[in-house]
C-alpha cells in the first residue's frame, strides 16, 4: 500500500479493517481494534466469528446481545456479502455508536468502515426524550397529573368505533365535584387544588390500567369504561361515590367531606362522542337536580 495512505489509515479516527472471502480480518487499524477491544496485534488475523465471541465472553468491545451466539453468528453470515454494500449502526459495551459501511468485492473480501456517530445518536435520544416530554405534556393535565380534555377527546373516540365496531358495551361517567366553590371560598384554592388531585387519586385507584379517565373541565371529570353496560358502570360510580364518604380528605387540622355528582350514558350503535357526551351531561345535571352526590343514567332516548 502507498505508504501515505497506509499512514492515513493508521491515523484515522475512524476504524478500518479488511476481511478476506475466508472471513479473516488480514488488515485493521488502531480506531478499529479500540472498538472491538482487542490488541491490533491479537485482532490481525483473527476471524469474524472469533472477534464476536471474544466480544460476547468477554462483554467488552462490540455489544452484542443475544443468547443464542451461534444462531447470531449465522444470521448475521448471512447477511454479510449478501449485497454489496451495507450499512448499519453498532453499538459498544461502553456506549459508543459506530455507523459501520461494508463493502464487499468480487472476490469476496470486505473493507469495513467505521464511524463514531455517538454524538448524533445521544442528541437524537435527547431529541426523542424531548418530543415525548411535550407530547405527554399535551395530553396531561398540571395539577392532577391525569389526561386532559383534549387527550380523551382523541382516544375516546378511537375507543367508541372499536366498541361499536364489536358491537361490546361501552360506558361514560360524567363527575362533577359537589359543592366546590363552596370548598374553595370556605378553605381557600389551595385547599381546591387539593381536593382535585385527591380526588384523582382516589377515582384512579378504583379503575382498571385501561380505563381512559380525563379531567374534562375544572371540577369535573370523565370516565370512558370500555366493555361495560350502563348498569355495571352505577356500580362503579357508587363505589366511588362510598369509598370517598369512608376516606375523606385531610386537610391540614381538619378533615374535608368531598361528594360527587354522576351521570351516566350507555353508547348506543351509530352514536357520536359528542352525542354520549351530551347525554351523560344530561344525567349530571339531573343528578344535580335531584340533590347531588348520586348517580343517574340517562335515557336513551333522544336528548
Ligand atoms: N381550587 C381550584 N378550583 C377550581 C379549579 N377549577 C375550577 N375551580 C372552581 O370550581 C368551582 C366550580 O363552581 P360551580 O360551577 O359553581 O360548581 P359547584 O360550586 O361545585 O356547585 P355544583 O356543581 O352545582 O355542586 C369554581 O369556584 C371554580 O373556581 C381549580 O383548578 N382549582
Amino acid at each position: 500500500m502507498h505508504k501515505m495512505l497506509v499512514d492515513f489509515l493508521y491515523n484515522s479516527g475512524d476504524g478500518y479493517g479488511v476481511f478476506d472471502a475466508k472471513d479473516q480480518l488480514v488488515f485493521a487499524n488502531p480506531a478499529l481494534a479500540e472498538i472491538f477491544a482487542i490488541e491490533l496485534e491479537q485482532l490481525t488475523g483473527m476471524s469474524f466469528a472469533n472477534i464476536i465471541r471474544h466480544c460476547h465472553q468477554q462483554k467488552s468491545g462490540l455489544l452484542i446481545e443475544t443468547t443464542d451466539l451461534d444462531d447470531w453468528l449465522l444470521y448475521a453470515g448471512q447477511r454479510r456479502r449478501s449485497v454489496p454494500f451495507r450499512i448499519f449502526e453498532a453499538d459498544t459495551v461502553t456506549g459508543h455508536w459506530y455507523l459501520m459501511s461494508e463493502q464487499c468485492n468480487a472476490q469476496g473480501a470486505i473493507l469495513l468502515h467505521a464511524k463514531d456517530i455517538t454524538e448524533q445518536k445521544r442528541l437524537q435520544f435527547a431529541l426523542q426524550q424531548a418530543e415525548q416530554l411535550l407530547r405527554n405534556q399535551a395530553n396531561t393535565d398540571v395539577l392532577t397529573g391525569i389526561a386532559n380534555r383534549r387527550y380523551f377527546m382523541q382516544q375516546a373516540g378511537k375507543v367508541l368505533k372499536h366498541q361499536q365496531r364489536t358491537g361490546a358495551a361501552c360506558s361514560l361517567l360524567m363527575l362533577d365535584i359537589d359543592h366546590f366553590k363552596q370548598l374553595n371560598d370556605a378553605h381557600g384554592h389551595l385547599a381546591g387544588d387539593k381536593a382535585l388531585q385527591f380526588i384523582c387519586e382516589h377515582i384512579q385507584s378504583q379503575l382498571r390500567n385501561y380505563d381512559l379517565f380525563a379531567r374534562y373541565g375544572g371540577e369535573e371529570f370523565v370516565i370512558l369504561l370500555a366493555d361495560i353496560a350502563a348498569t355495571e358502570a352505577v356500580q362503579v360510580a357508587e363505589r366511588i361515590q362510598q369509598q370517598l364518604a369512608s376516606h375523606p380528605m385531610s386537610y391540614r387540622t381538619k378533615t374535608l367531606p368531598i361528594e360527587l355528582s354522576v351521570g351516566i350514558a350507555e353508547l348506543q350503535p351509530q352514536q357520536s362522542l359528542t352525542e354520549l357526551l351530551q347525554h351523560a351531561d344530561k344525567a349530571l345535571y339531573q343528578a344535580k337536580a335531584a340533590g347531588r352526590n348520586c348517580c343517574i343514567v340517562a335515557k336513551t332516548s333522544a336528548l
